[in-house]
C-alpha cells in the first residue's frame, strides 16, 4: 500500500458533553480522490475542521504525509501542504479575479510581509497567479472584480485561492452546492483538473458528483465512519443502505 497523505486514527471530538466525532478512522493514499457522505448532521463539516486545525480533537491522532499534525495552527497545517476551500467568504469583492489571486499566491509563497515591493520583481507570483488563472477556467474574467463573477465563477475563484499555494492535499467542502446542472458539469471538470497528482478531500451530498469525482468513498454517520472503499463496495454495503437508505437511495438513481 502506498504512503498515506491523510490518516486518521480514533479522532473523537466532543463539544461539551456531545461526542459528535466518535471514533473516526480514514486512511486516503497519496494521488486519492476521496468523499466524504454522510446524513445532515453526522459532523462532516467538524471532522473538516479538526483536518484543518480549525478545532482541536479531543483525542486520537490525525497524521498528514506521515507525520502528527495534532495542536498545530491551521496556517502551520496550511504550510505542511494542506489547503481548503471556503465558501466564497474569503474572496475580495472589490478586488479583480487576477489580484485575488495574486494575494493568494504571494502569501502563500511567503511574501505576506514585503507588499511593498514591486510586484513586476516577483516573476514567480506572476507565473503561479497565471497558472492558477488558467486552470480554473477564469482567464476570461481576469480583470473583472470578484464581487460581480457569477456564483459557479466565485465557486472557482474560491478553488483557485485554496490551489495558489500549490497544496499537495486539498479539502473542498461541497463544492457545487447551488450550482446548476451544467455548472456542476463544469466544477466536476475543473476539480479533476486541478486535483491531478493530488490528494483530494471531498465533502459532498450530491451523488451525482461523488460518483463523477471519487475513487474511495467514506460514510459518517453520528460521528463514526461506518464503511470507506470503492464506490461500488460503497454501493453494495448493506450497513451504508441500512444507516443511510433515505439518502442513499440517490446512488441508485445515478446506476
Ligand atoms: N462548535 C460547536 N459546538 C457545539 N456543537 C457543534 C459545534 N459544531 C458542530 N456542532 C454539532 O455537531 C453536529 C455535527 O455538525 P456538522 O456541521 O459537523 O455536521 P455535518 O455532517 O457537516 O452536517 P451538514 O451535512 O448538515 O452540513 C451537529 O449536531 C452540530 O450541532
Amino acid at each position: 500500500m502506498s504512503e498515506c497523505a491523510l490518516d486518521l486514527r480514533d479522532v473523537r471530538k466532543r463539544f461539551g458533553s456531545a461526542e459528535i466525532i466518535r471514533g473516526a478512522n480514514l486512511q486516503v493514499e497519496k494521488g486519492e480522490r476521496c468523499a466524504i457522505i454522510g446524513p445532515n448532521g453526522a459532523g462532516k463539516s467538524t471532522l473538516f475542521n479538526l483536518i484543518t486545525g480549525r478545532f482541536p480533537a479531543s483525542s486520537g491522532e490525525i497524521l498528514l504525509n506521515g507525520s502528527s499534525i495534532m495542536g498545530l495552527k491551521p496556517f502551520e497545517i496550511y504550510r505542511r501542504g494542506l489547503s481548503r476551500g471556503f465558501q466564497i467568504t474569503n474572496i475580495f469583492h472589490r478586488l479583480s479575479v487576477y489580484e485575488n489571486l495574486r494575494c493568494s499566491v504571494l502569501w502563500s509563497l511567503g511574501y505576506r510581509y514585503s507588499f511593498w515591493q514591486k510586484l513586476s520583481s516577483l516573476p514567480d507570483v506572476k507565473e503561479r497567479a497565471d497558472e492558477v488563472l488558467d486552470l480554473i477556467g477564469l482567464r476570461d474574467r481576469q480583470n473583472t472584480p470578484a464581487g460581480l463573477l457569477t456564483y459557479a465563477e466565485q465557486r472557482a475563484l474560491e478553488i483557485g485561492i485554496a490551489i495558489a499555494g500549490d497544496a499537495a492535499v486539498i479539502l473542498l467542502d461541497e463544492p457545487t452546492a447551488g450550482m446548476s446542472r451544467s455548472e456542476t458539469d463544469a466544477a466536476i471538470e475543473m476539480i479533476r483538473r486541478i486535483t491531478q497528482g493530488k490528494t483530494l478531500l471531498v465533502v459532498e451530498h450530491d451523488m451525482s458528483v461523488v460518483f463523477a469525482l471519487a475513487e474511495k468513498i467514506a460514510v459518517l454517520v453520528f460521528g463514526e465512519i461506518i464503511a470507506s472503499g470503492s464506490p461500488n463496495d460503497i454501493r453494495n454495503n448493506p450497513r451504508v443502505r441500512e444507516a443511510y437508505l433515505g439518502e442513499y437511495s440517490a446512488v441508485d438513481r445515478t446506476e
